[in-house]
Order: C-alpha cells, then structure tokens, then sequence
C-alpha cells in the first residue's frame, strides 16, 4: 500500500492531466456501448422496410414505460431512420476517435513525465550511495533496475494505463447497456460468470507464471551476453568461442522451451471462451426466441444484447493482463524504492563543516577497519594501525596480496568508514568535515584507468568543465601527454572510444595522472599499475607520475622498486597491521619482512609476468 502510494506521488504533479484522461476514456466506455445500441435501431427500423416510420427507439428503460428514442438525442430537423441513424454513428465514431486520442495522449504524458522525475531520482540515489553500496550490488542488478524496473513501470504507468482506462469505461457502459436491452435475459449471463471469472484467474495465473520464468531465461541469455561482450578478448584469448556458442544455445534453447510454455497457457483462453461463449449463446437464442415471441423484444434489441455480451468479454479478459502488469510493476517499484532508500554507512553529520585546505598532516589512531557483508557478518581486515604523514612526505604501502593495502588508503576520501580510532585530517576527525570538501583535497590514480567516452579535454578536466584549455594543456605536458594528444585525429576534442579503448596502456595511464595534477589535490593515493608496460611507455608513466607527485602527500600503495626507493617511509602492511615502518635503507638491514619481500618482489633478477590484454604473455623483469 505504502508502494502504490508513493507512485502516486509521483503522479501527483500530473494530476491535471492524468483527470483529464479519466474524463476522455470515459467518454470513450461511453460512446463503445452507445455504438452498440445503435444496432437495434440498424435492425428494426434502418434495415425494416415495414418498419413505421416515425421516432427511432433505442432502448426501453427496464421495469418503466420510459423510452429513450434516437432523436432526442439529434437536432429535431432529423427524421429519417437512416438519416438519425448515420448522424449517430458517424458522431458517436468522432467523438469516441478524439478522445481517445486525447485521452491516449495525457495518459502517456503523465505516464511518462512521473517516470522520467522517479528515474532521475534513482539515478541520482544510486550515484551519490557510498563504495560499499556499489560493491554489493553488481553492475548488472543496478543495470536492470536502472533501465529494466524502470521501464516496467514506465509501460504500466503508460501503455498499459490508457488501455485499462479505455477497458474499464467500455466494461461499465457496456454493462449497463446489457442489462438495459436484455433486461431478464442479463440475469442468465449471472449462471457463466463465475465460470469465466475462474477460468480468466487460473489462465492468468498460468500466465503470470510462465512469463516470469521466460524473462528470467532472457536475463540469463542476457547475461552470457553481456559477460561475452565485454570480455571477448579473454574469449578470444582461450578460444572459447565455440564453448561459449554451446552455452547460448542451450540457455536460447531453455528460452524457447519457457515461451512455448506460455504460449500453451495463452492460448487454451481463446478457444476456451469461445466454448463458453457458444454454450451462452445457445441458450440465449432459445430464451431469446421466447422473448420475441412474446414481443418482450425485437430481433433488434436481442442482437444489440448479444454484442453487447460479447464487448463485455475483451475487458474482462484484458484484466488479467493488466492486474499483471500492475503487479509487475509494483514488484519492480520495490527494488526501486529499496535502492533509493538505502542507508549508507557512510554518512555526512548534520554539522559537518567544510576543510578549507591541507597543511598540517594526516593522523591514524589505532584505527580498525572491518568489511560488512549483506548478512551482517563482519570481517575485520585492519586492526591498530598508528601512523602519522606530515605534508609533502610519500608513503609507500607494501605488504602480500591481501594484507589490508587498499583497504587502509580507502578509508583516507572515507570510502568507507573506520569502526575503530579515527583519521585526523590537520587535527579534524575525517567525520567532521562534509565529504565534499575532504575529497576535493584527495586525487587519484588507480591501476584500472577509468576513461569516460568523452573528449580528451574533457577527459582530463573531468570535473572541472570551465577550466580553460591552457591548463588543461599544461596538465597534459606534466603528464606527458600533450604529444601524443596532438598527434591524434583530432587533438584535444578527440573523443576516446568506450574505456579508452582507441589509447595503449600508457597512453590511458598518463591521461589520469594528467587529470589528477589539474585537480591540483594536495593529498593524492596511487595504486601503482602491476601490470608492466614497455620500457619506453613505463618510462613515460614514471616521469609523469613524478611530475605528479611533487609537493603533495602521497600514499602509494607500490609495486615497483624504484617508487619504494623514493619514498620518505615505508609502512609494512600484514595481516591488517603495520609490522615494519622506516626508510628502504633501515628496513633492509632489519632483516625482517621488508627484507623477504624485497628479495621475492623487487629484486633485480625477479621477473613478473605481464599480459597485453589479449592473452600474449610475456615476460619481463622490473627494477
Ligand atoms: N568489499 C569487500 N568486502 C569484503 N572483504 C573485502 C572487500 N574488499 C577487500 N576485502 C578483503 O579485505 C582484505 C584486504 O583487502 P585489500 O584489497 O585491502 O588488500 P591489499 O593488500 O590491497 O591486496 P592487493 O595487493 O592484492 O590489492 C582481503 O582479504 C580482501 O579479500
């Protein structure tokens, strides 16, 4: 209830246009059954050559002697049962086509205006949800409820609208018109109704059923898709294509099987009702031929009846369909409205004030960390970390794969929240300040170059649009890049394909660090690439990434010896804490892990496998 209710929020804004449809399908309900009446008088008195001319009937009043003719219902100069007739068709036709038309069109713009605010809303929820958000739902789950939920709101709220209103206003007038001709005769429909009904509910739930499992079919076909798509190099790679084509077809395969199932539900309805409707019929004629014996009714009015009950049988079937849609719909608005509810646990305080700038250092406390999985369980990966960075020192994070490295330089933008001690940012606890102001004094660069598909201007001053090209420009000659900018087709408004993938590695590197230094942060976190590049493209990216480094406070987490070497200190990270700290020179004469993980890592002869992303293996040495 509470679901159904805040989509009307959304609707709310559109109120104007949404009663305004209501108005026009109800004419519309109204006019599909006056159409219907009119096939009395086409019987009795258009198509009658004894018939008397004079007033046209329509309809009798049940249970009055009140009768409602044709005429009163025209200017009075029309007098000819043809004449009457035509005017009340063709009228009724006119009127019925413009507001459907109309009602058709504000229906769909309420529909589509309430969705377009509820997905700006998601969208910008779910842009501004903490890391952890995003590393517990996958892109794909945020992908369909982004664009699949969505849009299944989108068509109930629209399509699916308009067509239920028109069903609903056709259902009603019809059915007062076939009580009104039939009279006695409706009551006898009262002995079929429950049969339909029940067979309308298990043919729909029969329906609801199998559409279900055919859509998750297509997410699974979706799915294969989206994996092969975007790896295709691995599938390339480990020549997979012939393995990964048997996996479409058998998921194609489950697919086709979900739909035919559907398909045999669907289709017993038509050829059911029709049973049921011969059965009516049947009957029907026999109690009708009474009638018109009796001269209770003309062949005119048993006719109208019958078209009348037939009219009915659409809408009720269509119900079905749309109580599915709805439900649909609300299932979807759920997973909606769960994303745009959910609680970060990073979360800005009330009285958070903004951090002016950085100059006097940074502070862990005996600081723990933990991950929370979904089910509440924790997994504690930092514990006791105690270090003190003054402005303009490099600190290098070393330590085996795992031992918290990420995790600890992650807490500094406050990606995630530490659950023990604190993080002094110039003396302030990083919870203090509002979240905007402390990551305007961090940048960034990370092994994974994450390029949009934009221009390289406008790649490099992500963030800063009005910065003027100059700088930007100066930027990129920082990173070293200005050169090989220029000499792309179309230098700076060059637009870089989906990530980058017109750029080598080096290529795409050196365009982070360049927005990194026209972001101009004095704090900045590096993830060293592991992978190696070639001598001449790792030259480059080093050069850069010193040019990048000068006169801040970086936290490097370093893969490369020659980064280890240069920086002011060296934190040891294992198991979660800090085991060693000091210069390379100091470590290695403690002969303790720094030592170990020198001679395995960092030495000279040590070679470290590299991939060029296609699958070649080479192998290299570093240092
Ligand atoms: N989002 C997460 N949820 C739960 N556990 C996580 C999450 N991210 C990392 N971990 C775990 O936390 C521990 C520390 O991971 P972290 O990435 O900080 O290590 P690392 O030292 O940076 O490793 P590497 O050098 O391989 O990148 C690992 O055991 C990892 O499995």
């Amino acid at each position: 209830m509470k679901r159904i209710w805040r989509l009307l929020m959304y609707v709310r804004p559109y109120v104007l246009y949404s009663l305004a449809s209501v108005v026009l399908m109800a004419i519309v309900g109204a006019m599909a059954a006056f159409r219907i009446l009119l096939v009395k008088p086409i019987f009795d008195n258009v198509l009658s050559p004894d018939a008397p001319p004079g007033l046209v009937l329509l309809f009798r009043i049940p249970h009055t002697d009140h009768v409602i003719n044709l005429q009163w219902l025209l200017p009075s100069h029309f007098h000819n049962a043809w004449t009457v007739v035509a005017v009340a068709l063709v009228g009724s036709a006119f009127l019925k086509s413009v507001c459907d038309y109309f009602g058709t069109y504000l229906v769909n713009r309420a529909g589509f205006g309430m969705i377009t605010d509820l997905r700006n809303d998601l969208y910008n929820a779910v842009l501004r949800r903490s890391v952890a958000f995003f590393q517990k739902h996958t892109t794909g789950t945020l992908l369909s409820t982004l664009i699949n939920d969505i849009e299944k709101v989108q068509f109930a709220m629209s399509s699916v609208m308009s067509d239920f209103l028109q069903q609903f206003f056709t259902l009603v007038f019809t059915a007062i018109a076939v009580v009104i001709v039939g009279g006695k005769l409706a009551w006898v429909l009262l002995l079929f109704l429950p049969v339909v009904i029940l067979s309308a509910r298990r043919i729909g739930r029969g329906v609801r059923q199998t559409t279900r499992k055919g859509q998750d079919k297509l997410a699974e076909i979706q799915n294969i898709l989206h994996e092969t798509i975007t790896g295709n190099r691995i599938v390339k790679a480990f020549g997979m294509e012939m393995w990964e084509m048997n996996r479409f077809r058998r998921a194609a395969r489950r697919l086709f099987d979900a739909n035919l199932k559907s398909v045999k539900v669907q289709a017993i309805s038509s050829p059911l009702m029709d049973l049921i409707a011969s059965m009516a019929i049947a009957l029907l004629l026999l109690l009708g031929r009474v009638s018109i014996q009796h001269k209770q009714m003309t062949a005119g009015s048993f006719i109208t009846f019958l078209i009348a009950v037939f009219t009915l049988y659409d809408p009720v079937r269509k119900f079905a369909a749309f109580y599915n849609s709805f439900q649909q719909a609300l299932g979807a608005s759920e997973d909606i409205f769960r994303f745009m509810d959910a609680q970060d646990d990073v979360q800005e305080k009330k009285r958070a004030f903004a951090l002016k700038g950085f100059s006097k250092g940074i502070e862990f406390e005996n600081v723990g960390f933990a991950y929370e999985s979904e089910e509440g369980e924790t997994k504690q990966v930092l514990r006791g970390i105690n270090l003190t960075v003054h402005p303009g020192e490099v600190i290098a994070l070393v330590g085996p794969s795992g031992a918290g490295k990420s995790s600890l330089v992650n807490l500094i933008p406050r990606f995630f929240d530490v659950n023990e001690g604190r993080i002094l940012i110039d003396g302030y606890d990083l919870r203090d300040v509002t979240i905007d102001s402390l990551r305007k004094q961090i940048g960034k660069v990370t092994q994974e170059t994450v390029l949009f598909n934009d221009t390289v201007r406008n790649n490099i001053a992500y963030g800063q649009p009005d910065v003027p090209l100059s700088r930007v420009q100066e930027a990129a000659q920082m990173a070293l890049a200005h050169d090989f900018i220029l000499r792309m087709p179309d230098g700076y408004n060059t637009k870089i394909g989906e990530k980058g993938l017109r750029l080598s590695g080096g290529e795409r590197q050196r365009l982070a660090i360049a927005r990194a230094i026209l972001k101009n942060a004095p704090i900045l976190i590096l993830d060293e690439a592991t992978s190696a590049l070639d001598t001449e493209s790792e030259q480059y990216v080093q050069a850069a990434l010193a040019n990048l480094m000068r006169g801040r406070t970086v936290f490097v987490i370093a893969h490369r010896l020659s980064t280890v070497r240069k920086a002011t200190r060296i934190a040891v990270i294992e198991h979660g804490q800090i085991s060693e700290m000091g210069t390379h020179e100091e470590l290695m004469r403690h002969s303790g892990t720094y030592r170990r993980l020198y001679d395995m890592q960092f030495s000279d002869v040590a070679p470290v496998v590299a991939g060029n992303g296609e699958g070649v293996v080479t192998v290299e040495g570093i240092a």
